[in-house]
C-alpha cells in the first residue's frame, strides 16, 4: 500500500468538514475523490500532504514519496520555462530530463518568460513538476483546469505511465479522468453541522 488514511477528519478554520474518512491507495492504482463544491477535497489533499494537521485520524505514507499540485501552478513568473523546471529538478535533488520538455508540450516555449504564458500552457508548466520530481504518490487538485482536451489527453497518458510504473495517486478532479480508477464519494464523510447556540441577550 502506498497510502492508507484511517478514520481521518480534516476541517478549516476550526470547522469540521470531513470525518472518518477511509481509504487506502495501493501502488499501481489512483483514488478519485468526488464531491460538491466546499465539500473538502482541497482539504483534505493539503491534509493529505501534510500542509495542515487531521482534526483526528492517522495517515500513513512516507513524506519523501509525496507531491503536491495544487489549484496554483506554483511557477516562477520571472523565470523561463527551462528555469522554472531546472529550479525544481534542484529542489528534488534530480538531474532534469530533457523528455519532460516533450512530455508535457513545453518544447516551443523552453525559453519563454513563465509569467507570459497562457493559462492552459502555464498549468502544464505547473503539472511538469510532477514528471521532473521523481516522487511515488502525486497529490493532484483538479489538475485539469484550463487544459484543452488534447492536454487533458496528454496527461492521463502521463498519468498511466505513472502507475504504469509502480507509482499512485489521488485526484480531485470534476471531470471523468482515468475511468478505471477508484472513486471516493466524500458526500457520506460530510461533518454535522454544530447549529451555533446562544445564551439569552443581556437586556
Ligand atoms: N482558508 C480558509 N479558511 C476558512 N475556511 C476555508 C478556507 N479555505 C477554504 N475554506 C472553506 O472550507 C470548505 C472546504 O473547502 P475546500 O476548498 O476544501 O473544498 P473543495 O471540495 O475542494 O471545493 P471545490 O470543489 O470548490 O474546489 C469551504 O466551505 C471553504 O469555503
Amino acid at each position: 500500500m502506498s497510502l492508507i488514511a484511517s478514520d481521518l477528519s480534516v476541517g478549516r478554520g476550526g470547522r469540521p468538514l470531513l470525518e472518518g474518512v477511509e481509504f487506502s491507495v495501493a501502488k499501481g492504482t489512483a483514488l478519485v475523490l468526488r464531491g460538491a463544491n466546499g465539500i473538502g477535497k482541497t482539504t483534505l489533499l493539503r491534509t493529505l500532504a501534510s500542509l495542515q494537521e487531521p482534526l483526528a485520524g492517522r495517515i500513513e505514507v512516507p513524506r519523501e514519496d509525496l507531491i503536491y499540485a495544487s489549484h496554483a501552478d506554483g511557477v516562477k513568473a520571472a523565470l523561463s520555462v527551462e528555469e522554472n523546471l531546472a529550479f525544481w529538478a534542484e529542489i528534488y535533488g534530480r538531474p532534469l530530463d530533457g523528455a519532460v520538455f516533450t512530455t508535457f508540450d513545453l518544447e516551443d516555449l523552453r525559453g519563454r518568460l513563465a509569467g507570459t504564458l497562457s493559462a492552459g500552457q502555464k498549468r502544464r508548466l505547473g503539472l511538469a513538476r510532477l514528471g521532473v520530481a521523481g516522487r511515488q504518490v502525486w497529490l493532484l487538485d483538479e489538475p485539469t483546469v484550463s487544459l484543452d482536451r488534447a492536454s487533458v489527453a496528454a496527461f492521463e497518458a502521463v498519468l498511466r505511465a505513472h502507475l504504469a510504473s509502480g507509482g499512485s495517486a489521488v485526484i480531485a478532479t470534476h471531470i471523468d479522468l482515468l475511468g478505471e480508477a477508484d472513486v471516493l464519494e466524500l458526500e457520506p464523510f460530510r461533518a454535522a453541522v454544530v447549529p451555533e447556540t446562544a445564551d439569552e441577550a443581556f437586556l
